[in-house]
């Protein structure tokens, strides 16, 4: 079942051109010139119970405009989203208590704590915010409390803990109250390798025993392979991509890498024919070759047989992150 349905959703920023030069601030007050942004482009989808989606883009696709729309933050332009549950439908712009208690929010780069409060007072006004009975809450709190490890820093004014106790603490926050749907904006930005570890397992702990249904917005690859089988890639607002993470791979991937350092006198020049297959020279003197996954290898060795010795040769397989980097490349230079 869709628990976010998302139709034809756009936004559109129009703001005031600032007026460059002298009393500059002062002329920017009186003009007319708007500038408009399209940062959501009549966007389509929708993420059913249990999914744990990737939300990824290159900076200013329009991924924390779409977090915004959808937690009610800011109006659309036009277009709609649904989120379901008990009571039917709720458009989060339009019902946002009713929204609150579906979703939880955890933004890496600012916390949703009382800052100088101990974490656990947070945890008590997050309960009472949300009307969590006392039983629910005390069984909550002692599970969130053991898979997050909390207990070193529960008395800890909010201020005084670190980025990764403090990521900890806002999970923790943001699932007390069991919300069906949780929205995480970078989650593991800043954080160490055994940190981000954390965020990961306790995340996908919570789909897989929790049913917890998340979208994820982050840069970090990593945490999409850990984490993610379905991605929702955007770019200028709108959807360039969605489906299974093996499938973008394929669809945007659908070669191998081969690298071969030959022996012996090199070649003259930046580009080196071989069987057909046309290499690129390396910084480190090896040579770059593209075959489609379902071209013959063999035929590369054959051709340098003939004409070169190979001393050493390897396959690079594409994955997400190499895809990934690929296309914001392609995007930015076209
Ligand atoms: N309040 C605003 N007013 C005008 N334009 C805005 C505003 N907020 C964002 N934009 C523009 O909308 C576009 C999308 O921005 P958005 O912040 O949604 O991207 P993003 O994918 O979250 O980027 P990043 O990965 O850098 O966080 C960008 O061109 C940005 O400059």
């Amino acid at each position: 079942m869709a628990l976010i349905t998302v139709r034809q959703l756009t936004k559109e920023y129009v703001r005031t051109k600032a007026v460059q030069g002298r009393f500059g601030t002062l002329r920017t007050l009186f003009t007319r010139e708007k500038e408009r942004t399209l940062a959501v482009d009549h966007i389509d989808f929708s993420i059913d119970e249990g999914e744990v989606v990737g939300y990824l883009g290159p900076n200013g696709a329009g991924k924390s405009t779409t977090i915004k729309l959808l937690t009610g933050v800011l109006w659309p332009t036009s277009g709609t989203v649904e989120v379901a549950g008990p009571g039917g439908p709720v458009v989060p712009w339009r019902d946002r208590q009713n929204l609150a208690r579906r979703i939880g929010v955890v933004f890496g780069q600012r916390s949703q704590l009382w800052w100088d409060l101990p974490l656990i007072e947070s945890f008590t006004l997050v309960a009472a915010l949300y009307d969590v009975p006392a039983p629910r809450y005390t069984s909550n709190l002692a599970r969130l409390r053991k898979l997050l490890e909390l207990d070193p820093f529960l008395h800890t004014p909010v201020r005084q803990l670190s980025l990764g106790q403090r990521m900890r603490g806002d999970l923790a926050a943001a699932l007390l109250y069991d919300p069906p749907l949780l929205y995480l904006d970078e989650p593991t930005v800043g954080l160490d390798v055994l940190a981000k570890e954390t965020v990961r397992g306790f995340v996908d702990e919570s789909n897989r025993s929790g049913r917890t249904t998340v979208l994820l917005t982050t840069h970090d690859l990593a945490d999409v392979e850990r984490l993610c089988r379905r991605i929702l890639l955007i770019d200028h607002g709108r959807v360039l991509y969605d489906g299974a993470v093996d499938g973008l791979v394929a669809r945007f991937a659908p070669y191998q890498e081969v690298l071969v350092r030959l022996d012996g006198d090199q070649p003259d020049g930046d580009r080196l024919d071989l069987g057909g297959f046309s290499g690129e020279r390396e910084h480190d003197g090896r040579w770059r070759f593209r075959v489609g996954r379902d071209e013959p290898v063999h035929r590369l060795l054959a051709a340098a047989g003939d004409g070169w010795q190979i001393r050493e040769l390897s396959v690079v397989e594409s994955n997400l992150e190499s895809v990934v980097k690929e296309l914001y490349r392609e995007r930015r230079d076209g």
